[in-house]
């Protein structure tokens, strides 16, 4: 801990002020609640199809008040890293991980970029060790991370004698198109040199990956011959050893690939990550980790001083369990079209959850603490962990079997951080393939109490949960440049994918035992932020009533029949949807985003619940009647520098093909679009029901003005156009349906 008693804190959390948005949230809560009074006193038609909507709505003012309150009270951190290099004395070392599980949706060449621009970090380079782990057993990526580990000995002191803020190499060329007439010739010839040798790299690493030129298995690579990603030994391969300790030479660079078995669960990335911790541990025992997803490049090569003024302050520090930083992303596409840079969610959801016990855990750009991935309480800090993890005994079980491990983990416990400086890496191999084996874990807590818990696909969201249950806090930490930048899905199908897995593993941790509400009543968990994890964890749950309200609404349309109470009632709902739109737009516009924007935002959020996270939910239910088990479908990443100037026809434009993904929503549109017709052509059954009105009629006509993507893809050709055979299945659906609704 840096020692400042007298000194200036190292942190400070500044709270927003935004009156005007709160008194709009306020004000919408209101007129939420004015309808449900109104349809409970008012009606006297209450029929089934309104009982329905009065339950959804209820339903939609629940999610009201979670948003309402999660964004009630923002703030934001600003660290001082000068502080933090005059206070301390020596920094502590931090050990920085990086996933990856396939060398075809995660593009070698992209890991290798991540894995440069950590090494290349302002931070002495015997503080730090990068451990890689990868997933897919792939030669590529091992063979990448050795080029990679050649050219970062010119990379990594170019980085740092010229201050580059990019250090990773392909943002880097890609963003600096000529070097600047003022800089100079020393600085542009090296400047062209490193060109070369990048675009050699990059060139080599291509080829291989393209088969252009086979990679021979032999050498370094032979452990890969014969190797089935899905069973084999572990590989564990030390890279690149700071042997003589130099705070300005290159940090350590280990390769892990865990052991498999056909037919044993291997937990995904939360697996991976506790094997992760474990060879660490016995390797380098660093107090602080890093996790990076293998997209997630440096944006700001000062981010671990940013991160450590949080967890170093001597004051407030003592809380924080982990520190997160934004999950931006780079090249994205202009104005946002699927959805998925979520800037309005960053800027007023998570920066309002750290102004309350601190925001969620997301996946990467998190600095945890080692100890308190270990199971430490923060009241263990100050009074000695002899309570609950005192005893050896205790940790063997807890921990599992070896006893290196348990020993650096006691040391880790008890924040000794002095490891020995004088040991090779390659002392530790045997140790560590034993704790990255797959029944190490048999029998123990990791996974549960211990590590990135288990269970769901979604790793990340229980195991803060696990965290904040304990009574930690959390921190954000958005210095200026941003962290780090990752790569959004670029197209329509892998936005899809990676929605319904979310929707599915957050569904999983709302009805599972490291739920919110469990960790409020048994737990630490202080109110207001288990309320605000509902925002999260309720995904899937609110595609059920939202699906239910539209059909109702379609209902209404082809049945002739209404659930908008007249007069007061309708000028409530009317008001509600001016006004909700209204608010949403001046929240876009304040951030500077524009009005495509919004209104991109506002559709796919339209679109991604009524479909994505609605098989996400039903998913989620099978999974918890143990009928069929989630995967975890990785989500494919592009590496997009030959096209970074937005030359890519498709950019943007909706393509469909015949996943399973696009038949909810066809058939969505095709039920309104049915709705619409029977209604304009006076087709309805006149005997029954009181007669859909002016409320049904604009619902059902926003909903297909969202889904309008889908309407050109039901006449688009090729991959622009939803294929035949979705079409036919939907309309199978949205035929059954309307037939019941007449009946
Ligand atoms: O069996 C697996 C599957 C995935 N991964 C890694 O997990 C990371 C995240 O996977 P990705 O396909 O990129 O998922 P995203 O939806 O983009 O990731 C978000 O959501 C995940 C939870 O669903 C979090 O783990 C991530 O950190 C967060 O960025 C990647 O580095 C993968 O290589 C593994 O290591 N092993
Ligand atoms: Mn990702």
């Amino acid at each position: 801990m840096a020692n400042q008693e007298h000194d200036l804190p190292l942190y400070e959390k500044v709270w927003l002020k935004r009156t005007f948005q709160r008194v709009m949230d306020a004000f919408m809560l209101f007129l939420l609640f004015l309808l449900l009074s109104n349809r409970l006193f008012s009606s006297n038609t209450f029929t089934f199809p309104c009982f329905l909507a009065f339950i959804c709505e209820s339903w939609f003012t629940f999610t009201w008040i979670v948003i309402l309150n999660s964004k009630w009270s923002p703030a934001i951190t600003v660290t001082h890293p000068d502080r933090l290099l005059k206070g301390v004395s020596e920094l502590p070392r931090v050990d920085l991980f990086v996933t990856t599980a396939d060398p075809v949706l995660e593009p070698p060449i992209i890991t290798a970029n991540t894995v440069l621009s950590l090494l290349a970090l302002d931070y002495p380079t015997n503080k730090l060790a990068c451990y890689v782990s990868d997933d897919g057993s792939s030669p590529l990526t091992f063979y990448a991370l050795v080029e990679a580990s050649k050219f970062a000995k010119f990379w990594v002191p170019f980085c740092k004698k010229y201050k580059i803020q990019q250090r990773a190499p392909f943002r880097y060329f890609s963003s600096v198109v000529t070097t600047k007439s003022e800089q100079s010739p020393e600085f542009k010839q090296e400047w062209s040199r490193m060109k070369d040798m990048y675009d050699n790299f990059s060139r080599k690493i291509q080829e291989v990956t393209r088969k252009q030129i086979p990679l021979q298995l032999d050498g370094e690579l032979a452990v890969f011959s014969n190797t089935d990603r899905r069973n084999h030994p572990t590989i564990i391969k030390v890279i690149l050893e700071n042997k003589d300790d130099l705070s300005d030479g290159l940090p350590h660079l280990i390769y892990i690939s865990r052991e498999k078995k056909q037919h044993q669960t291997h937990n995904y990335k939360a697996g991976a990550m506790n094997v992760l911790t474990r060879v660490s541990g016995l390797m380098t025992n660093a107090p602080f980790m890093l996790n990076v997803d293998c997209d997630m490049v440096v944006n700001n090569p000062k981010i671990v001083l940013h991160a450590l003024c949080i967890l170093m302050d001597s004051k407030s520090g003592k809380e924080v369990a982990f520190v997160q930083c934004f999950q931006q992303f780079y090249d994205g596409i202009k104005d946002d079209p699927f959805g998925n840079q979520w800037v309005t969610a960053f800027e007023y959801i998570i920066r309002g959850m750290t102004g309350l016990q601190g925001p969620h855990y997301s996946g990467t750009n998190a600095f945890h603490r080692r100890n308190v991935i270990y199971g430490l309480y923060p009241d263990e800090i100050e009074i000695g962990r002899k309570g609950k993890l005192g005893e050896k005994i205790l940790l063997m079980q807890k921990l599992g079997s070896s006893k290196e491990f348990v020993k650096s983990a006691d040391q880790a416990l008890d924040w000794k951080t002095n490891f020995p400086n004088d040991t090779n890496l390659s002392d530790f191999i045997e140790a560590a393939i034993q704790v990255a084996g797959c029944e190490y874990e048999c029998g123990t807590c990791w996974g549960q109490e211990v590590g990135w818990v288990y269970g769901s696909i979604t790793e990340d969201v229980p195991t803060g949960l696990n965290i904040h249950r304990r009574g930690w806090r959390s921190e954000s930490c958005t210095p200026d440049p941003i962290a780090f930048t990752g790569c959004a899905p670029r197209g329509l199908l892998t936005t899809m994918i990676q929605q319904k897995r979310w929707a599915s593993g957050l569904t999983v941790v709302f009805f599972g035992k490291h739920s919110s509400l469990v960790g409020m009543l048994f737990g630490k968990i202080q109110f207001r932020t288990g309320v605000s994890y509902f925002w999260l964890t309720n995904w899937g749950l609110r595609a059920a009533f939202l699906v239910c309200y539209v059909a109702v609404i379609a209902y209404c349309m082809i049945a002739n029949t209404s659930i908008f109470p007249q007069g007061l009632g309708l000028w409530i709902a009317i008001s509600l949807f001016v006004i909700y739109n209204i608010h949403t737009l001046l929240e876009h516009l304040t951030l500077g985003l524009s009005i495509t924007y919004w209104w991109n935002s506002q559709r796919m959020c339209v679109m991604r619940t009524t479909t994505v996270w609605f098989i996400g939910f039903l998913s989620a239910m099978l999974k918890l009647s143990g009928i069929s088990d989630t995967v975890f479908e990785i989500t494919e990443k592009e590496h997009t520098t030959s096209d970074a100037d937005g030359n890519n026809a498709d950019a943007g434009r909706f393509t469909f093909d015949e996943s399973p993904v696009f038949v909810v929503g066809t058939t969505i549109l095709l039920v309104h679009l049915a709705g619409m017709v029977i209604k304009l052509l006076g087709l309805q059954p006149s005997d029954s029901g009181n007669g859909s009105g002016i409320g049904e009629f604009i619902c059902s006509t926003y909903l297909i003005v969202c889904y309008f993507p889908y309407l050109k893809g039901l006449f688009g050709r090729g991959k622009y156009g939803i294929p035949l055979t979705t079409i036919y299945k939907s309309a199978i659906l949205a035929f059954i349906f309307v037939h019941f609704c007449r009946k």
